[in-house]
């Protein structure tokens, strides 16, 4: 059964045409390109996810050992950007941080025209995770780092440079599935930004930094931060209950569940759990896991309110070893395939996006001189 959808933050409304993804048609479900996510998260590697998100079909072994191959040569960073990130605080959120090396790297390599945004796309695609791992290791460990690595994906190139060694198989599986899930989904809040930004004709590292500010937030891509600093202060399942019963008690919001979109379940989530179970049994934890999955028992049954993709991301990324303010970045290692498909949408047939708004305001007044205000 689809949500019902009205009311507020434009909800229902249609407000354009895309062909890259539906959401919830049937209650649940998550199609890129006419392929269910489900299916395309067991078969494939993100880069081909990439690929088909970006060009329209699934590659041949052929096309898609070509296009890996051209995002390798593409993970350098200008001097200059490496400089600006150098600057930048230990204590500054890596979101903000990718906000800024985006927008620098506008500013280093401009989209002189919309003939060159395959081009722009590959390069944020390839390079973002070098920005986010040469600030970290940089303000973290006093670390310059080559981020050069020859690494077969992008998962494994950012979890290389993360930890300074290559990463086992399967953490290497677990990104290619993640970052496969984070791909794509209509139109969010982040992309509507970014297709708002489109609209205007304005340039892709724009549309981007846009995007990337709009999926900080607590209620979009940054709930799977929120989700771990909740999940991690929980010593057991039935600790992780009490803590559950009192928040819903004072009526606070707990991140990582429910959806604008989806009724029944986000269909994101069975998947990322059950990488998260495995990953659980690899640590030997006896703790995160069984607590995130009372949590999941606990919203069920006061709530109704299911988890999204985000909630076991949290545990997940944790049994990775992965920094807790380092998971939106990943969100958008992956969602920039969505922004960027959605701009080139955008362009290809485009009139300015313009809503308007109903008038709560005072009634037309003179302007008294500032004397007798
Ligand atoms: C990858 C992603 O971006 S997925 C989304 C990530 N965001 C989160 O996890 C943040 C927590 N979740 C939320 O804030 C919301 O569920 C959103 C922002 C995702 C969707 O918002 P909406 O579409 O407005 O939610 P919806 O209309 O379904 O809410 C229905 C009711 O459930 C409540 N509710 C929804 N989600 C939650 C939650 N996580 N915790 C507690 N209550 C909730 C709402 O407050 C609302 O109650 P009300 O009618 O008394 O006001
Ligand atoms: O669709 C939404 O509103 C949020 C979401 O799940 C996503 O962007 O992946």
């Amino acid at each position: 059964m689809a949500k019902v959808l009205s009311g507020a933050g434009l909800r229902g409304q249609v407000a354009g045409k895309t062909a890259l993804s539906t959401v919830g048609q049937s209650g649940s479900g998550l199609t890129y390109r006419g392929y269910d996510v489900k299916d395309l998260a067991a078969k494939c590697q993100f880069e081909e996810v990439a690929y088909l998100i970006l060009k329209g079909n699934l590659p041949t072994q052929k096309e898609l050992n070509a296009y890996k191959t051209k995002l390798k040569g593409l993970r350098s960073l200008p001097s200059a950007l490496k400089e600006v990130l150098e600057r930048i605080p230990a204590n500054a959120h890596p979101m903000d941080v990718l906000r800024t090396g985006c927008s620098m790297l506008g500013n280093l390599e401009i989209e002189a025209d919309f003939s060159q945004q395959d081009q722009v796309t590959d390069r944020m695609l390839a390079c973002f995770p070098s920005i986010i791992c040469y600030w970290y290791r940089f303000s973290h460990d006093g670390l310059r780092i080559n981020v050069e690595t020859d690494d077969d994906s992008i998962g494994a190139h950012f979890l290389h440079m993360l930890h300074g060694e290559k990463p086992k198989e399967l953490h290497e599986q677990v990104m290619h599935v993640s970052l496969i899930l984070y791909a794509e989904h209509e139109f969010n809040a982040s992309t509507f930004a970014a297709r708002v930004c489109a609209s205007t004709l304005s340039d892709l590292h724009s549309c981007v930094t846009g995007a990337i500010g709009t999926l900080r937030g607590p209620l979009h891509g940054g709930a799977n931060e929120a989700a771990m600093e909740m999940i991690e202060g929980f010593t057991s399942a039935d600790h992780a209950e009490k803590e559950m019963m009192g928040k819903l008690e004072r009526k606070e919001k707990i991140m990582g569940f429910g959806h604008a979109i989806y009724s029944e379940s986000d269909p994101r989530n069975d998947i990322i759990k059950g990488w998260s179970e495995k990953l659980a049994a690899d640590v030997g934890d006896s703790v995160l896991y069984s607590a995130s999955v009372r949590c999941e028992e606990v919203m069920k049954r006061e709530k109704g309110l299911f988890c999204n993709a985000d909630f076991f991301h949290a545990s997940a990324y944790n049994f990775m070893k992965i920094p807790t303010k380092l998971f939106t970045p990943i969100f958008v290692m992956s969602r920039l395939t969505g922004w960027a498909g959605h701009v080139m949408e955008q362009r290809a047939d485009n009139r300015i996006i313009r809503p308007s708004a109903d008038y709560t305001g005072e009634e037309l007044r003179p302007v008294v001189a500032i004397e007798n205000r």
